[in-house]
């Protein structure tokens, strides 16, 4: 009986002996899903072979988490104890790093955790090292930062980046826009509201067929990949999580070179050693947690500019809000009273469904986004 893994190299290897065409389109369909399945049975910490992250995860404090990976001696803890204060063991041997460091940065006056990890490598989530129950406790954050080293090839960047999606992450991407519905009858029925330029019916139902699935309707409305469709299949082990590349170690090339980097998208070429750019790295953090700042304004006093009460943006209701402050407040709560971007009128009284500074304030460019003050709320008793 062969393992997991080597299933699934053998799989990979008949996809790429396999010619992409009308012929085979429905093999390579039956294919991709039947590697997408043995990726999620390997990740499943009780099957054989698997691993969750038990041991390396720690008790989350603050409003978001962002974790650190990278190959060893990247500088991912010269760059943890720079930011946080919080001292991270750092070396030059490999492997400094064994367990899960975590520190806490305060940006904008929020709490925000950050996880230094242990050193990974090429194959990682296929069981080498431990790299999947490192990858694990990435896979539970609100923001990753692949830390690289400027000196090694930007290859390194690819190679951890499919290290990630090989465990179900998916990185700067929003799930793809299809709805997929289970019947109980009816057989399948696919629609789509564009032209679909690379996959087929035979295709879809080829990966449904996989499944299973003799009966659903599927709705598309983006020009989707095979690959797309089984994320939307597997979504309960996806995780849609934004990455920052902190490209580590400028200190030791050219201003030429150094040009070069800035031309990455997501990245901040930086000097945890020296502390250079760091203050750019918080703010392409602050940038991409998305975080709303709600600053409480008691009844005829001047609102408390020091201490926002700091929101996610999937969770930023007044309920939410309340809930932040004290659970008390829930239940003697009518309405509150808003000023700001997220209300027409200033102020006004919501329930607790609104939505404090939601899409209102994501038109705004980015600037005027951090700038952005005045949402004001005191729970009107
Ligand atoms: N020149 C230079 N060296 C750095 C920088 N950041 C870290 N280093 C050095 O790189 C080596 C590895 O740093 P660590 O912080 O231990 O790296 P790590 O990624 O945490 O390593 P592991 O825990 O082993 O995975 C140490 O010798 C650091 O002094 C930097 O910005 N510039
Ligand atoms: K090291
Ligand atoms: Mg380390």
């Amino acid at each position: 009986m062969s393992t997991t893994v080597e299933k699934i190299k053998q799989i990979e290897e008949e996809m790429a002996k396999t010619q992409k065409n009308k012929a085979t389109s429905f093999h390579l369909g039956q294919l991709k899903a039947k590697l997408a399945k043995l990726k999620r049975e390997l990740l499943t910490p009780t099957s054989s072979g698997g691993g969750g992250g038990v041991g390396f995860d720690v008790a989350r404090t603050g409003v978001a988490s962002v974790g650190f990976i990278g190959f060893p001696s990247v500088g991912k803890s010269t760059l943890m104890s720079r930011l946080t204060g919080q001292h991270s063991e750092a070396a030059a041997y490999e492997f400094t790093t064994l367990t899960t460091v975590p520190g806490q940065v305060v940006y904008n006056g929020a709490k925000i955790q950050i996880l230094d990890l242990p050193g990974i490598i090429e194959g990682a989530k296929d069981g080498k090292g431990r790299g999947r129950q490192v990858i694990a406790v990435a896979k539970t954050c609100h923001l990753i930062f692949i830390v690289l080293d400027v000196n090694k090839p930007l290859t390194d960047k690819r190679v951890i980046e499919s290290e990630l999606e090989g465990f179900g992450i998916r990185i700067n991407k929003s799930p793809p826009n299809i709805t997929f519905r289970k019947k109980d009858k009816g057989g399948i029925n696919i629609t789509s509201t564009q032209q679909l330029n690379h996959i087929d019916n035979d295709e879809i139902k080829a990966v449904l067929g996989e499944y299973r699935i003799a009966n659903a309707d599927v709705a598309i409305r983006c020009d989707a990949t095979i690959d797309d469709l089984i994320d939307i299949i597997e979504a309960k082990s996806r995780s849609y999580i934004p990455v920052i590349y902190a490209l580590n170690k400028i200190d030791q090339i050219s201003i030429e070179e150094l040009d070069l980097l800035y031309r990455i998208p997501n990245a901040v070429p930086i000097s945890s050693e020296h502390g250079w750019n760091i203050d750019e790295l918080l703010e392409v953090m602050w940038d991409k947690l998305n975080l709303r700042r709600i600053y409480t304004k008691p009844k005829g006093k001047m609102p408390d500019y020091d201490q926002p009460v700091v929101l996610r943006s999937t969770a930023c209701t007044v309920e939410d809000f309340c809930g932040q402050i004290h659970k008390s407040i829930l239940e003697q709560f009518k309405q509150a009273i808003v000023y700001g971007k997220s209300v027409k009128h200033q102020p006004q009284r919501v329930g607790l469904s609104h939505e404090l500074g939601d899409e209102d304030i994501s038109e705004y460019s980015r600037l005027q986004c951090r700038r952005y003050r005045p949402v004001l709320i005191s729970p009107c008793v």
